[in-house]
């Protein structure tokens, strides 16, 4: 059969590469005539390409996986601390050179079937240009949610009109994607110029592809979509989400695989919905203060749980530390007393744990994959927001879609909390544990929907088929 080639590159980081493979996945499920190659650039946040990639590059063999050589020096923590997205961004931007070298080299001389799309990560729009020099289309893979992407869209019509950037005396935002009116404090991501120029341009760039690929399906982002699809200045857009890998374990190995089968046989001896499961991502983590608060708020909340507990690296270093000597940080005799309804764990099996049937809510940092991982399972959400576009996808589940109840985000306030102190954390998990039967119904609402819209003849399921037929049909 006459193959067509695509070459995905995802940004460094599990959140952006997971997706990704599964996008990849659906599209070979849906027609095997593709060839893909997945390029990784190497990870400055984990330690390396990472034991992650490792092992999803030998579970999904029908991907063939391409590591980018390691060359660039890793962002500096300083330049990290004062614009995140827009170091990130440089960083990978650096990048530009090995991976037209790569795509010339190893994948258009691998095999000679056409490239239909370079399929570049959202943050990874430098690379729209080197599509553009190989004469190929490239199509953004946008990792959050439709309602950012149309933000990041209005920051670059912003800046094209020559309008101020947001500022705190500002009134609330009318911003034609979110329901609600966002205040100021909602996007701290966009408090610094150097910030809001970065997302400004990756906005502006992503009108130069030919396609923009969502992780998000139509029914959840009604508002958002609609104001995407009023625009005609911006390529079409694909809501084909949610995306998510289930592995059932088969992606870890070593300790990690040994803790998660003791994880999945706790929860099968605790009751149905009892458990509160905290995890923050990738990179979510707190210093020794915060950890020892959020362990005084879980013990006086008396309810179940299970945490992923991981420390901020120290001075210099980029990576969280995972640790297991939980005893030194947290308060004294923590772990005796609640031995019977509380266990610790580093890298959790999420998935695995979304699904099972003892876990009744989540506390999360809102990372995009997270929250539709939660929303596929029906788990409601208590908001912790902590980086990136976190506090919008907070402020879109508690306002917008009535998922969640807030815990850092008092919408009403005047700055975001970055201490959370034990009562609140107590406060938040008693009233969901407690009296969070409509958010619970409302989850499975969204839940049902989210099936149905990956599901043949479902929004997600026809938008994927449209997206393929744009790439058989770009063939040259
Ligand atoms: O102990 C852990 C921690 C994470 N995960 C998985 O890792 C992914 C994490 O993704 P996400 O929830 O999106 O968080 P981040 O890793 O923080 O993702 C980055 O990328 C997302 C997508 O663009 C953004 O929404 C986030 O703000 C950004 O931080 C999910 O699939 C989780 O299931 C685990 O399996 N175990």
């Amino acid at each position: 059969m006459k193959k067509t080639q695509l070459v995905f590159v995802p940004a460094p980081g599990f959140g952006h590469l997971v997706p990704a493979v599964q996008l990849a996945k659906m599209v070979l499920e849906r027609n095997d005539s593709f060839l893909i190659t997945m390029l990784a650039i190497h990870n400055p946040f984990d330690g390396g390409i990472s034991k992650n990639t490792e092992s999803l590059a030998s579970i999904h063999t029908e991907i063939r996986f391409i590591e980018i050589p390691e060359t660039i020096p890793a962002p500096p923590p300083e330049a990290l601390a004062v614009g995140p997205a827009s170091a990130y961004t440089s960083y990978i931007n650096d990048h530009k050179t090995l991976v037209k070298d790569t795509i010339v080299n190893l994948v258009m001389t691998h095999n000679p079937a056409p490239i239909a799309s370079v399929v570049v990560d959202m943050f990874c729009t430098a690379f729209i240009d080197v599509a553009k020099e190989l004469g190929v289309p490239s199509h953004v893979f946008y990792t959050s949610n439709a309602a950012f992407l149309a933000t990041m869209l209005y920051l670059s019509d912003r800046e094209d009109k020559g309008e101020p950037k947001f500022s705190p005396t500002d009134p609330d935002y009318i911003i034609p994607c979110y329901s609600n009116p966002v205040p100021y404090r909602v996007m701290p991501l966009l408090h610094t110029d150097v910030e809001y120029e970065a997302f400004a341009n990756h906005g502006r760039q992503f009108k130069e592809s030919n396609g923009i690929i969502v992780n998000t399906f139509s029914e959840a982002e009604s508002h958002a979509v609609s104001a995407l699809l009023a625009r005609d200045d911006i390529p079409p857009i694909f809501n084909v989400g949610p995306l998510i890998i289930h592995h059932k374990g088969k992606s870890l190995s070593g300790s990690d695989a040994v803790k998660r089968d003791e994880i999945l046989k706790w929860l099968d001896d605790q009751p149905e919905k009892s458990v509160v499961f905290l995890c923050f991502g990738s990179r979510g983590c707190f210093d020794e203060a915060q950890l020892k608060e959020i362990a005084i708020g879980l013990e006086r909340s008396g309810q179940r749980f299970l945490w992923s507990v991981r420390l901020k690296p120290s001075k210099g270093k980029l990576q969280a530390s995972i640790f297991d000597n939980y005893g030194e940080i947290l308060p004294q005799g923590f772990l005796e007393r609640t031995k019977n309804i509380g266990m610790l764990c580093g890298w959790a099996p999420q998935v695995e744990i979304l699904a099972h049937k003892a876990v009744g809510a989540f506390v999360s940092h809102c990372g995009w994959n997270s929250t539709l991982e939660a929303l596929w399972y029906a788990v409601p959400i208590i908001t912790w927001p902590l980086y990136a576009e976190q506090h919008t996808n907070a402020f879109q589940l508690v306002k917008d879609l009535g998922l969640a109840v807030e815990l850092t985000l008092d919408f009403r306030g005047d700055c975001p909390t970055d201490f959370v102190k034990a009562e609140v954390i107590t406060k938040a998990v008693k009233t969901m544990m407690e009296q969070g039967g409509e958010l619970r119904n409302k989850a499975k609402e969204t839940s049902e929907m989210a099936k149905k819209a990956v599901m043949e003849g479902g929004s997600s399921y026809v938008a994927l088929g449209n997206l393929i037929d744009q790439w058989l049909g770009s063939k040259p």
